[in-house]
């Protein structure tokens, strides 16, 4: 059966908002922009607190132990939050339903913590349209690593040679190249077209392209 397998963060939604403002909620003003951050916020928790830490001056030596630290309440915070300005891209949930349609087998690969990212699928409607869904703490490994979306592919039913990932970072390239499965990105987040460089199979300019982007590809 072919097999697409969705990035969360940056590809289904823009979660950058949200993400943003749990992370400043940390400190006691606000250090994170969330237009001008919102691909670091893309990039997951870690990577926002490392930014933040950084602007305060926090002494490079101890921004790791910082970054642990900060996490249980940044992921607190996000929680309560966490659909407050989250929406799916444009077109996301009828492109899902057209692929249904077709016979493709859907499924997520996110490296969000999976309760965070069943509750926030759901909050959005879509959480249905999956059959299934692996995040960060799913298995001992987790993208790039290959076998994160390699797991996600069998959990869904499919075969990787009939698969293809839909993602927005470098993460997502590199994880499908090692699993030897197309990478599609979205030209749409905050670089833009600019995701080019990054070598994917194709780069989606709108949701209401990725039925012909996909068929494409020939699985
Ligand atoms: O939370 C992250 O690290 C990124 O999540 P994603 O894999 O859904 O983009
Ligand atoms: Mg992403």
């Amino acid at each position: 059966m072919r097999t697409a397998i969705f990035d969360l963060d940056g590809t289904l939604a823009d979660t950058s908002a949200d993400l943003i403002a749990a992370a400043n909620g940390g400190f006691s003003a606000p250090l994170l922009d969330p237009v001008a951050d919102s691909l670091v916020a893309f990039h997951g928790g870690r990577a926002m607190l490392r930014l933040a830490h950084a602007r305060t001056g926090t002494p490079e030596a101890e921004i790791e132990a910082a970054i642990e630290a900060a996490l249980p309440g940044f992921l607190s915070r996000y929680e309560a939050g966490i659909d407050t300005h989250t929406r799916l891209y444009d077109g996301a949930a009828r492109a899902l339903d057209r692929l249904a349609g077709q016979g493709w087998a859907l499924g997520v690969c996110t490296n969000k913590p999976v309760a965070l990212a069943e509750l926030l699928l759901t909050r959005l409607g879509i959480r249905d349209r999956f059959a299934a869904m692996l995040g960060a703490d799913s298995l001992p490994v987790r993208k790039p690593d290959p076998r994160h979306l390699l797991e996600t592919i069998a959990r869904a039913g499919g075969d990787a040679g009939r698969a293809v990932l839909v993602g927005d970072t470098e993460t997502d390239v590199l994880a499908a190249r090692a699993a030897g499965v197309p990478c599609v990105l979205v030209g749409f987040g905050p670089e833009g077209a600019g995701v080019a460089r990054l070598g994917p199979a194709a780069v989606l300019a709108s949701y209401t392209h990725l039925p012909e982007i996909l068929e494409r590809l020939d699985l």
